[in-house]
């Protein structure tokens, strides 16, 4: 790693340590009102906690299993380029390839207001076996922005000559208290395709409890919350660039079906992902580059 970037690390209450998952560096940031940490393998946002508060994003102990495109669960992965199951070459890992490769960190600093910035991205040409997988040339960046809440800003540069046809999200793994006791509002009448029940349906009220579920939300609005009374806050989420949100957590049957995490773990998340899906999806022009956001807040349930 660039020395540069090591001493601008330094600088702003950083540091690097070599022993995140996969073996891969992680930068860890502690500030006066949080402490966050980003994982390079994956490029996940694994953790941010407000000071005096539990991790907003959770993260499993469970390793995952042991293969290439194993998953292990937690903070802010991205799906990217496609979300969910490959439709054209379904033995590619579902929810793109992204969340499978080693990101580099390009640049730390602060934001004129004093909020820490981090970048990190990842250049398909680095990797050989990306050409594999997906022949289009890109380069993926990943701002992340902390200080009260953060903010992910990811954007995508089509570095080819052909357009793509691109599907995302930001697979968010709140930490709840409980997810029978979770609550998400900002959903009402909005449209959804029930993956695991089937069809189209529309929302009525507010969704709780937050498991077994499975939910692209369509065209829906930019902002939508979570309610933890357990752990006695409420998260805001609020998007820009995307149209979906998907809610999902898997309920206690088809986690313990998983290899890849623990029987009780769906009792302590829940994912809200700001997504670009079924017809959401979009085609990125050649050499054409566009971005979404991601911003997260929390504040005590009155
Ligand atoms: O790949 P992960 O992190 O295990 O997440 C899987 C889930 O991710 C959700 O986004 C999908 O809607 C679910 O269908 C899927 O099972």
């Amino acid at each position: 790693m660039d020395h540069q970037l090591i001493n601008e690390l330094e600088a702003i209450g950083g540091e690097i340590r070599a022993s995140s998952f996969k073996g891969c560096d992680e930068i860890l940031i502690e500030q006066p009102g949080f402490s966050a940490r980003i994982a390079l393998w994956g490029g996940h946002l694994s953790s941010f906690m407000p000071n005096g508060e539990p991790d907003i994003l959770f993260q499993s102990s469970h390793d995952g299993s042991d293969t290439r495109f194993s998953r292990k669960h937690f903070g802010v992965p991205v799906c990217w380029p496609w979300f969910g199951a490959n439709v054209q070459q379904p033995d590619l890992p579902a929810h793109g390839l992204a969340r499978y490769f080693r990101w580099e960190l390009e640049e730390v600093g602060r934001f004129k207001n004093g909020d820490i910035k981090v970048v990190i991205k990842l250049e398909s040409e680095k990797h050989p076996l990306i050409e594999d997988m997906w022949p289009q040339a890109f380069e993926l960046k990943q701002v992340f922005r902390l200080g009260d809440g953060f903010q992910v800003k990811f954007s995508a540069a089509n570095l080819s000559n052909e357009p793509i046809q691109v599907s995302e999200a930001l697979h968010t793994y709140f930490r709840v208290g409980d997810s029978a006791l979770a609550v998400i509002k900002g959903l009402d009448k909005t449209e959804y395709e029930d993956k695991f029940a089937g069809g189209r349906h529309r929302q009525t009220g507010t969704i709780s409890p937050c498991v077994y579920l499975d939910r692209v939300y369509l065209d829906a609005e930019p902002m939508t919350y979570l309610e933890d009374p357990v752990l006695g806050r409420r998260i805001s989420i609020e998007t820009e660039g995307t149209a979906c949100v998907v809610v999902w957590n898997p309920g206690e049957e088809l986690a313990k079906e998983r290899n890849d995490m623990n029987d009780e773990d769906y009792q302590s998340f829940v994912c809200v992902e700001s997504a670009n899906a079924l017809e959401n999806a979009h085609t990125v022009g050649p050499r054409e580059i566009y971005h979404f956001k991601m911003k997260i807040k929390s504040e005590r349930l009155k």
